[in-house]
């Protein structure tokens, strides 16, 4: 079924096996116009950008994911399903729910928690938990050791809702349920990849800290998180 409704790229050699995923279309374009060479533009539908190049010689693609679980609901499925991507590794933004957390901080998401209905909607599942894939986050903890970047394994929160009218539940979310930090997707792409027997991981870096107000601006969300780009990157076969 390619194309798809969400992406145009017409057959799937136009993809490589593993895709980075962040939210932003312009982060995906940063990626691409900085640190892949060869490099075709296969989507622009919605402007969901997404490009496939080479990072030191190696064959990558990088494609948006737009922002919430509906939104990469979408695009992880097509993208496994249709495509034959066997790995997509999430790079996103995130707000840290501790105050040891500091702005630019990466955190490997272990495991997701969430209130979302997206995994019982879509595939029955039950529980409110869901890992990541083990064998991408044995990669990537190798590399980012290799490249001198601390990172923080940890579980996640990922929330339907970016501005709630309580603020102060995230204290309730972190003490009850052991997540260190909060972003929007990680959730419904380890549940597609488990649901389609393929591998999904998440890089995160903190653009704000719930506990100390601390914040990045939309530029630096855009274009200055590159040392999450840089683990994520080596993944490139
Ligand atoms: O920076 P990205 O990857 O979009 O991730 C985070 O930023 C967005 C909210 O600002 C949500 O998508 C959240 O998950
Ligand atoms: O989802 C997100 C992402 C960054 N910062 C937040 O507070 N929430």
């Amino acid at each position: 079924m390619i194309p798809t409704p969400h992406i145009e790229a017409k057959n799937k050699e136009e993809i490589a096996k593993t895709v980075l995923m962040p939210g932003d279309p312009l982060r995906a374009k940063f990626i691409a116009d900085n640190f892949l060479e060869d490099v075709k533009q296969f989507n622009s539908v919605r402007n969901v950008l997404g490009y496939t190049g080479t990072y030191k010689g190696r064959r990558i693609s990088v494609m948006a994911s737009g922002m919430g679980m509906p939104s990469i609901g979408i695009y992880s499925y097509e993208l496994f399903k249709f495509y034959g991507v066997e790995n997509i590794i999430r790079i996103g933004s995130c707000g840290a729910y501790t105050p040891e957390l500091k702005l630019y901080d990466v955190i490997l998401a272990k495991e997701a928690w969430s209130e979302s209905t997206y995994a019982k909607v879509q595939g029955g599942y039950q529980r409110d938990v869901i890992e990541g894939s083990p064998e991408l986050n044995e990669k990537l903890i190798k590399i980012a050791a290799e490249l001198g970047i601390p990172i923080n394994v940890a579980r996640i929160h990922s929330s339907d809702v970016f501005y709630r009218e309580n603020f102060e539940q995230y204290k309730e979310i972190r003490d009850k349920y052991g997540c260190v930090a909060v972003e929007m997707e990680a959730f419904a792409l380890f549940h597609n990849a488990k649901v389609l027997g393929k591998n999904a991981a998440c890089l995160l870096t903190v653009s704000d800290n719930l506990a100390t107000g601390e914040e990045t601006t939309s530029q630096e969300r855009q274009n200055a998180f590159t040392n999450m780009m840089k683990i994520a990157l080596e993944m490139a076969e």
